[in-house]
């Protein structure tokens, strides 16, 4: 597998500030309990409607200063995919599971527990938060092999329902390269029962052509308004 990478030409980003680090972590921690709290909660609806007031004004303090969407988060660096705000693996999303993947051997591996605010059928997962979870899972798979593209094609088989606030493990492992195109599969299982796979699925990523790459990426910067590393990707592969 090639080494050459989109970001080589660019030198590693700093370790991110710690404080910024351990707030934003802790903000998203906190919206997190927050968003799950919001969907299971009973109180009365006069506790509910003088909740979202309150909210509204933490909302107001944050929207104080703002990044657009061609601006990555400071805390950002897409050579190391250290993705802050992911809607799976962010630690400052609070839609996020989170959940984090890694590498053991020839396949990439995440444990995570769903809660109410990814439900779908009563009690279980939605299938677009499964969908959700097995792109990222199959395309960080791609990624943690150094290699990195989009998702062009994504399939799902949908064998039994996933359960929430229940152990879960992610499993993918790549199964063909060729050129700009990485062919991942891989699974969601119940952490108590690994071999018996809930959701399995396949996913072809492509590594765009450089004038889709400036399309999608070419405002791209960093937060102190740099051009973002990877402008000059033109083989697909990555690290
Ligand atoms: C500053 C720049 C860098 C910015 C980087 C940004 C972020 C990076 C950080 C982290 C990301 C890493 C991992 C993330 C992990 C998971 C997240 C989920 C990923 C996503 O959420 S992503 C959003 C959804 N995704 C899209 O929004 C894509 C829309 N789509 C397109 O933008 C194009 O469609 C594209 C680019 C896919 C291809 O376009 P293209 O023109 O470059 O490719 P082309 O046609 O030349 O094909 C080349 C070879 O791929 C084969 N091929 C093509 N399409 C195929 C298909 N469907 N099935 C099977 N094979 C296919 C051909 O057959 C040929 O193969 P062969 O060479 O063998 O003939």
């Amino acid at each position: 597998m090639t080494t050459t990478s989109p970001w080589a030409e660019h030198p590693a980003a700093p370790d991110p500030d710690p404080d910024l680090q351990a707030a934003v972590t802790e903000l998203g921690a906190a919206v997190r309990d927050l968003l799950e709290t919001t969907v299971t909660t009973t109180v009365p609806a006069g506790e509910q409607a003088a909740v979202a007031a309150g909210v509204r004004g933490l909302t107001a303090r944050l929207a104080a200063a703002t990044r657009g969407r061609h601006t990555l988060s400071a805390l950002d660096d897409l050579p190391t995919f250290r993705r802050t705000y992911s809607p799976v693996t962010g630690v400052g999303n609070g839609f996020a599971p989170p959940v984090q993947f890694r590498r053991e051997g020839d396949t990439v591996v995440g444990e995570t527990v769903l809660g109410l605010r990814h439900e779908g059928p009563p009690a279980h997962c939605h299938g677009g938060v499964s969908a959700l979870l097995m792109d990222q899972l199959l395309g960080s798979a791609a990624f943690l092999a150094g290699r990195w593209g989009m998702t062009a094609h994504l399939v799902l088989t949908y064998h039994g329902a996933v359960p929430l606030q229940t152990p879960l493990v992610l499993t993918a492992r790549i199964t063909e390269t060729s050129g700009r195109k990485t062919v991942v599969t891989g699974g969601i299982a119940l952490a108590a029962e690994p071999d018996r796979e809930l959701v399995s699925g396949e996913a072809v990523f492509v590594s765009p052509r450089p004038e889709l790459l400036e399309l999608y990426f070419g405002a791209l910067t960093t937060a102190d308004g740099s051009p973002a590393p990877g402008h000059g990707a033109t083989d697909g592969t990555a690290l």
